[in-house]
């Protein structure tokens, strides 16, 4: 079954069309990755899919209804969660204050005894068991991508968009969050994932959906993509192809 559709999405920025016509199914369940060259338009896609940015043309729908018209809080309470780029914390409050302000914004809040079992759970389920008062400004880089999992998570999603959430880590670091990536799929959790480590690309997503210069150039099974021709020619250049 469909979960997310879709269809001729574009956005243009004044002069410059950032995504142009992108159609794509992500079916319940699915991992699939959103490949591209640096500016090919993945994040702009991740920010309509959000509800970040209002499309230019096109629309987008999740288990049927239209969303490309509503903004991202609605999105979000229809059971979308992101993580970002540069990670968005709050330093000044603790790791579990963190993960709170995530479930007060839910569509259906949680507080008090509920939020702190909750928190908790979520806390465990990311690697960062019993770390709730620890200062969010005293986290390494891989705990504080961990704590934005968490954050993303609080909503229980169903559709999870993560934006080079594996970028920067060592490769211990990459091991564990692939762990933790397969066990948010071994859930049922449907994820598109921005990424530019092939090598977690591989070990998570069945089926990579690529963009260059913000127009899709491959959708298929991860193995044959990886090979396609134009693939190779956009991440590397005439030479490599
Ligand atoms: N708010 C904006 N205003 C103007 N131009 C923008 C804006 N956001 C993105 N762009 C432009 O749109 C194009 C696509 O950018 P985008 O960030 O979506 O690419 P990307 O594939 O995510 O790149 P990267 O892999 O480097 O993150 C780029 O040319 C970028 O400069």
């Amino acid at each position: 079954m469909t979960l997310l559709s879709l269809h001729n999405v574009t956005k243009t920025f004044g002069g410059l069309t950032a995504v142009n016509g992108l159609t794509f199914d992500l079916a319940m369940g699915e991992t699939v990755g959103l490949l591209g060259p640096n500016g090919s338009g993945k994040t702009t896609a991740l920010n309509m899919i959000s509800g970040y940015l209002p499309l230019s043309d096109g629309s987008i729908t999740l288990a049927g209804h239209a969303i490309g018209e509503l903004g991202s809080e609605r999105i979000a309470h229809r059971g979308v969660a992101r993580t970002f780029q540069l990670v968005r914390a709050l330093p000044s409050l603790s790791v579990g204050e963190n993960v709170l302000a995530a479930l007060a914004f839910r569509k259906a809040p949680l507080w008090g005894r509920e939020a702190e079992t909750r928190i908790e759970t979520l806390l465990s389920d990311v690697g960062l068991a019993g770390r709730a008062s620890q200062p969010a400004d005293s986290l390494t880089y891989i705990d504080l991508k961990r704590m934005e999992l968490a954050r993303a998570l609080a909503s229980d999603p169903q559709l999870l968009l993560l934006d080079e959430w594996l970028a920067g880590l060592n490769p211990t670091e990459l091991r564990a969050g692939i762990d933790l990536i397969t066990s948010l799929r071994q859930r049922g959790i449907t994820i598109l994932l921005v990424e530019h480590v092939m090598d977690a690309v591989r070990a998570l997503c069945s089926r990579c959906v690529v963009m260059n210069a913000g127009t899709k150039i491959a959708d298929g099974p991860t193995s044959e993509v990886l090979a396609d021709a134009e693939v190779i020619r956009a991440y590397l250049g005439e030479d490599h192809a």
